[in-house]
């Protein structure tokens, strides 16, 4: 071969079926950490990446979303089937395919095999999940497979180290032309079964029976839903209890720095910086990492046991009365931790109007920047007490939060449904193999949870809360002014110019400050707020003392009407940009925003009408 050929990267693409391992096996070959989890449907687009095999041979890998078939139609599917024939745009199709099957599925798996095989274009077969398959005492026989398959085979464990070393190998030495089509003319369907018959020895089916007697618990339409609703009602419940000795640790650190700060450096403009925007700002928000990690601890446990999907099977009956699919439940959800990867996770869904439908409401998914804001307004206006005993009355009301907000999703998908028909169809899911999380994968997704959320720490919140400082502390009031300085200053102007607006629904001049900058964060609400009121005077240090300063200046009913607001919480840039990425359009971001608005408007109104009649006013 010349030395040209030699030194141009070879380009391969994993494609298979969904949750084969393919996005394990190309994080372990490329040191990527793509998201891995437990459910059809993780990898929604293409991602590149590059390794270098044995020999030093360099090799380009594509990560494609996992397929059923390569005729499917859904848009993450489609992408797939265009990468594979050479249709997708600037990507020409790869030298070779690396089709990856799980050992535990070949009944399902091989057909897509098959399918790709008759495009005829080099390709190899990776046995994945061969530890699993072993477990089940599934035998397999390899060298029988590849010599009936005609193209090259290997096994691998793309969860363990090393796990892929045979396939590194492969693409030292890669074949460069097609198969040759399998003589005879069977169809699909019966070359698996003679594959099977041929090379697969399963002896008993013990382990599956332990499945199917957690499946009739699990998907029982009775127990099944209690299940899925105690989950959730303990996860909130662990979001306050467990979360608040950390916090408590987190926030006296904060103080005692700023309480330091304050003592170095002398009165002036520098400390007031640094102690009332910076430390304020960020300081306040930080505090709610371990909320949002015990949050993310759940959800992350949840993907990769493979409980997911089947709560989306025992929804999809009450998703169906609202006019959606169990098939909007994953993206939903992951609509809990942010609404970006939520939207984006619709792709899954085949129905465009279903689709559409699923993007509109995933922001209603209370995601976890809104978390502060509600912990915050809990801890200020509700008593913490428990309940009967067992539960704790501040993760009673974040639990019904977030139930309103669910409720109110299923109102809108019925609204937005009602003008087209139902779209009649069963539900077909693939429900994954129960797995134990590994704890090193749970350590890591944290880990990456954290980095995600104190970048934005360090970068949004710190940028709006030094903004927000100086545009408070400047101009400085006049002299012989009685007010609060904080009063004469810009922040002072434009909280006092939107008032008007928002002063029908409870909201104070402060909030309406807070409102804007937590349209590039939701979290920086919190911030903005404590920078507002640090800089606006009050005594104590407002750095960590934000709570107290809340629930001696706010009513009762402005709280309530804060909380109603960010149920629907209209405002988040990001959100808006990747709807108008999916849709192609701003037409939907309008309608989302506007729509969002209103609710939210509503909402407010309605619970501080509420809140002042039966008498939690401003006293
Ligand atoms: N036991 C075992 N589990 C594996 C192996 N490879 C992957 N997994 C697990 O299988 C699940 C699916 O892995 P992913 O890499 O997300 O699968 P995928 O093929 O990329 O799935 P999609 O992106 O949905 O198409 C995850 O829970 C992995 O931890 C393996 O070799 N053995
Ligand atoms: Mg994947």
């Amino acid at each position: 071969m010349d030395a040209m050929v030699e030194n141009l990267p070879l380009r391969a693409a994993l494609v298979g079926n969904p949750n084969c391992g393919k996005t394990a096996l190309f994080n372990q070959l490329t040191g990527s950490r793509q998201k891995v989890a437990n459910y059809a449907g993780v990898t929604v687009e293409r991602k590149e990446g590059r390794l270098t095999t044995p020999s030093g041979r360099a090799v380009r890998l594509l990560d494609l979303p996992g397929a059923y078939s390569l005729t499917a139609t859904s848009p993450d599917e489609a992408v797939t089937r265009d990468v594979c024939a050479g249709r997708y745009r600037g990507e020409p199709a790869p030298e070779l395919l690396i089709c990856v099957l799980s050992a535990t599925n070949l009944r399902l798996h091989l057909r897509f095999a098959l399918e790709v095989r008759q495009l005829g274009r080099p390709m190899i077969v990776v046995l994945n999940m061969l530890d699993a398959a072993r477990k089940q005492g599934l035998a397999i026989d390899v060298p029988r497979l590849q010599q009936e398959l005609g193209v090259p085979v290997v096994t691998a464990v793309a969860i363990r180290k090393n796990g892929a070393s045979d396939l590194l190998d492969l693409l030292d030495h890669p074949p460069l032309v097609g198969p040759a089509p399998l003589p005879g003319n069977e169809d699909i369907h019966a070359t698996v079964r003679r594959l099977l018959a041929d090379c697969v020895t399963r002896p008993s089916a013990v382990a599956e029976e332990v499945e199917d007697r957690l499946d009739r618990w699990v998907l029982h339409p009775v127990w099944g839903l209690l299940i899925l609703f105690a989950l959730m009602f303990v996860m909130f419940q662990a979001v306050f209890s467990w979360a608040q000795p950390p916090m408590d640790a987190v926030d006296a650190l904060v103080t005692g720095f700023g309480e330091t700060v304050r003592h170095i450096l002398p009165d002036g403009v520098l400390q007031s910086l640094l102690v009332d925007g910076v430390i304020a700002g960020a300081g306040t928000v930080i505090v709610y990492l371990p909320q949002i990690l015990i949050l993310f601890l759940w959800i992350l446990v949840l993907e990769e046991s493979g409980y997911l999907p089947r709560a989306a099977f025992l929804l999809d009956r009450i998703m169906a009365s609202a006019g959606l699919s169990g098939r909007s439940f994953i993206p939903l959800l992951s609509s809990f931790a942010c609404a970006v990867p939520g939207i984006m996770a619709t792709r899954t869904i085949q129905n465009p109007r279903d689709r559409l439908t699923t993007i509109l409401i995933a922001p209603l998914m209370t995601c976890s920047a809104r978390l502060p804001v509600y912990t915050l307004l809990i801890a200020a206006f509700i008593p913490d007490r428990s309940v009967g005993g067992l539960f704790n009355l501040h993760g009673l009301v974040l639990f019904g939060l977030y139930i309103a907000a669910i409720l109110s999703a299923l109102i809108v998908a019925w609204v937005l449904k009602r003008g087209g028909k139902a779209t009649e169809h069963p539900l077909l899911l693939e429900l994954p193999a129960y797995r134990l999380p590994n704890l090193r994968d749970l350590g890591l997704g944290l880990w990456q949870r954290a980095v995600i959320f104190l970048s934005r720490v360090g970068t949004i919140i710190v940028t709006v809360s030094v903004l927000l400082w100086a545009l408070s502390s400047f101009p400085a009031p006049p002299t012989g002014a009685t007010a609060p300085a904080i009063d004469y200053s810009l922040v002072g102007m434009i909280g006092h110019w939107i008032l008007p607006v928002f002063a029908p629904i409870g909201f104070t001049w402060q909030i309406c400050v807070a409102l804007i900058p937590g349209l590039a964060a939701r979290e920086v609400a919190v911030s903005a707020l404590a920078t507002v009121y640090a800089t606006g005077g009050s005594d104590t240090d407002a750095a960590a003392q934000l709570t107290p300063i809340l629930s001696a200046q706010w009513s009762l009913a402005t709280a309530l009407s804060l909380l109603a607001w960010y149920v629907f919480a209209p405002q988040c840039f990001s959100t808006l940009a990747v709807i108008r990425r999916e849709t192609g359009g701003w037409k939907m971001v309008t309608v989302t925003a506007t729509y969002l608005f209103g609710l939210a408007y509503a909402a407010s109104f309605v619970t501080w009408r509420v809140a002042l009649a039966l008498g939690g006013g401003p006293s």
